[in-house]
């Protein structure tokens, strides 16, 4: 069985961090994973891993821009229409990798992931390939600073979803930024205002954006509506929640793993595997 993990997200979201760390972790526990990189503009002195499969090896946004006159967003979607062009390519670079995880480290134009048909071509061309997919999107815990910047992640992330129709994980990022400022001296108060405050962003709660009417009254009254329909469409439609990710934290990033193998359902072709690290006495508090 191969498996793919597409982690995606706005930019600087910390995708090709998190990759990275993801790479790191499986060399760890022995397991093999191989980056795809699938960023036309990631700059090579940014990898610590070599990529097994290289996008600019097809095309380079570089080359798009000096050769064909092309800006750098209008590049990056000529990129993209040039890859789906060219899916063999793909197909054979990722030839037969055998019960590995495949990271695919994605760019951050937003549009790809919401109604460019990129991604939804390539998933249906892995999943043709019988490589079991899912996606992650990861968005950056600076969101969370302002409520209506949070409510626009939370619905990009619901639309990138239903675009793409994967099992699928949010995950929010830099989690780090957020615990450091209760160095503060105020800390205690903050800290405990904010671990509440965390619960209500991580599973959004549609109340935060209805209980703040400084800017709805301040401007126009279809501004209001508009966030009571966001609210009403969040409230039954719970689609989104986030995991936290503090990459300083090996536990924080061993949860991301294993809910990531979960929802893959990583490993369930394999031979059961006996209970022995278990012992007898493992049970003796159970008579
Ligand atoms: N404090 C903190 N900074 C982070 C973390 N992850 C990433 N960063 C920083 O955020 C910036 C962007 O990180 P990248 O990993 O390049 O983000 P990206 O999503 O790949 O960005 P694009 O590919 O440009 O969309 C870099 O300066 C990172 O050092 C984190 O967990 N904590
Ligand atoms: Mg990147």
């Amino acid at each position: 069985m191969r498996y793919a993990v597409l982690v995606t997200g706005p930019a600087g979201a910390g995708k090709s961090t998190f990759c990275r760390s993801f790479m790191t972790h499986l060399k760890a526990a022995r397991r093999t994973g191989h980056l795809v990189n699938l960023d036309p503009a990631a700059d090579p002195e940014s990898f610590e891993y070599e990529p097994s499969i290289d996008i600019r090896d097809l095309v380079s946004l570089e080359d798009v821009m000096t050769e064909l006159g092309y800006g750098p967003n209008g590049g990056l979607l000529y990129c993209f229409e040039y890859l789906l062009e060219n899916m063999d390519w793909l197909e054979e670079e990722i030839g037969d990798y055998e019960n590995d995880y495949l990271i695919f480290d994605c760019p951050g134009q937003i549009e790809l992931y919401t109604h460019h048909r990129f991604f939804p071509t390539l998933v249906a061309n892995l999943s043709r390939m019988g490589i079991r997919t899912c996606a992650l999107y990861l968005v950056e815990s600076q969101f969370m600073e302002d409520k209506y910047k949070f409510f626009s992640g939370v619905l990009s992330a619901m639309s990138s979803m239903v675009n793409l129709e994967l099992p699928w994980i949010n995950v929010m990022t830099k989690m780090d930024l957020v615990t450091a400022k209760e160095n503060d001296p105020n800390a205690g108060r903050i800290a405990s205002r904010k671990k509440r405050n965390i619960a209500r962003y991580l599973d959004p709660d549609p109340l935060l954006l209805a209980t703040t009417p400084e800017r709805a009254v301040s401007s126009n009254p279809r501004f209001h509506s508009l966030n009571q329909a966001i609210v009403q469409l969040i409230e039954e439609h719970p689609l989104v929640s986030f995991l936290p990710l503090d990459l300083t934290s090996e536990e924080s990033l061993e949860t991301i793993v294993s809910h990531v193998d979960y929802v893959m359902q990583y490993g369930e072709d394999e031979e059961p595997k006996e209970p022995m690290d278990l012992d007898e006495g493992d049970f003796a508090d159970l008579e």
